[in-house]
Parts: structure tokens; C-alpha cells; sequence
């Protein structure tokens, strides 16, 4: 199964589309031409689409925002998690755990008895255990890289309603993690931040 791109192509749609809108304020909406509510539905189905993307950009810029925070040189990975009423009830970012010493265990060692990989602490997985509630249940995801297979699983035994994030990897972890959604059919989507307004320098 691929991912849904329903909503991607409404959403790059709308960007042409919302010329519509400068049409429809020409218009006389006295009329009861059936043309005209069309395109008054129309435009407030759009700006209802518009409005979501807006508030997604949001919460993945709060995400970026929580990356910053991870120590890793390489990649840092911000997540988010919001409820059904848009509220915070976490956020993570992937680091080594508590009381594991950023001197000791090293970020750059080549080394596999020594790697990162081995010790790091995914950014979802520590939003998982820092939630603020008793239940992830039907909560939305935000993050910044695509979730990996171990990631996937615990965020299909979390019971979350929808992933959004920002960049993607072809590369096995993410493949499987792929797959493993699709078929527990748990969706995600890209999210593209409009350009100059990703994150604040800080
Ligand atoms: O689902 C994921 C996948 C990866 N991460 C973290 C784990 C590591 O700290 C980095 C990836 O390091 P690379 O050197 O780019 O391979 O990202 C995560 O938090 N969540
Ligand atoms: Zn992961």
C-alpha cells in the first residue's frame, strides 16, 4: 500500500487554486447561480485545507525546534506529540539516556562495540515515555526524520492516529518502517515547510 497522497496533491493544488478566491470576491454572491456556491463550498473547503497545513508547519517547526536540543553532530531528530484538542502532551529528542555520560559514550566513535547506534535513544521513542497523559491513543505525531522500524513499532502499540514529518531516508530501517505502517495501517505524510519560514536561528 502506498502512503496517502490524497491530501498532498489538495494540498499542492491549493496553492494554484486560491486564485479561485480572488475570482469568487468579484462574483456576486447575491445570486443563486449554483456556480457561484460551488465556488464559495469550494473556497472554504481550501482555505479549511490551508488552515491544517498551517497548523502541521507549526507543530513540525516546534519539532525542529526540539531537535536542536540532541547532541548528536549528525542528526538531530525533534518528535511531538499532540491530542485531539491540538495539545502538547509531549515531546522528545534522541540522546543517550539518562545518567549515560556524553564523554563516556562517545558520538563519533567508528567503532561498532562503541557506536551511537547501539546506545542512542530515538526522539520518538523518548516522546513515547515522556508523555504527559495516560494514553497516546488516537494522538497525531510530529517529527522531523521518518520514524525507523523500531520507532514504527512502538508508535503502532501506542495507538496514534497519524504521523507527520519532514524528511525521509531510503534506506532498510525506513523501508520496513514503511511497511510495517501500511499494513497496520497507520498513515503518515510529509510535510514541506514553506521556504524562509522552517525554524528560527537560535
Ligand atoms: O526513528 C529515528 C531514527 C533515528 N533517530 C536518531 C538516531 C541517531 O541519533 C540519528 C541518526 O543518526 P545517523 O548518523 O544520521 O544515522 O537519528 C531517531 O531519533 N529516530
Ligand atoms: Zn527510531
Amino acid at each position: 500500500m502506498s502512503p496517502p497522497t490524497n491530501e498532498i496533491s489538495e494540498i499542492s493544488d491549493l496553492t494554484q487554486h486560491f486564485q479561485l478566491e480572488n475570482r469568487l470576491e468579484k462574483l456576486d454572491i447575491n445570486s443563486n447561480s449554483s456556480t457561484n456556491l460551488q465556488l464559495i463550498d469550494e473556497n472554504a473547503r481550501k482555505a479549511e485545507i490551508q488552515k491544517e497545513l498551517e497548523k502541521h508547519q507549526r507543530f513540525l517547526r516546534m519539532a525542529k525546534v526540539t531537535s536542536l536540543r540532541s547532541k548528536d553532530p549528525n542528526t538531530q531528530v525533534g518528535c511531538v506529540i499532540v491530542d485531539k484538542e491540538n495539545c502538547i502532551v509531549s515531546v522528545g529528542y534522541n540522546g543517550f539516556p539518562i545518567g549515560v555520560d556524553d564523554d563516556v559514550f562517545r558520538w563519533d566513535k567508528e567503532d561498532p562495540e562503541d557506536n551511537k547506534h547501539l546506545y542512542v535513544v530515538h526522539a520518538e521513542m523518548n516522546a513515547i515515555i515522556n508523555k504527559r497523559c495516560a494514553t497516546l491513543h488516537d494522538c497525531i505525531v510530529y517529527v522531523t526524520l521518518f520514524p525507523c522500524n523500531k520507532c514504527a513499532q512502538m508508535l503502532i502499540q501506542s495507538r496514534v492516529k497519524k504521523v507527520y514529518f519532514l524528511e525521509d531516508r531510503d534506506e532498510l530501517p525506513f523501508r520496513a518502517s514503511k511497511k510495517m505502517l501500511d499494513h497496520a495501517k497507520l498513515p503518515y505524510e510529509q510535510i514541506v515547510m514553506p521556504r524562509g519560514k522552517y525554524v528560527i536561528e537560535c
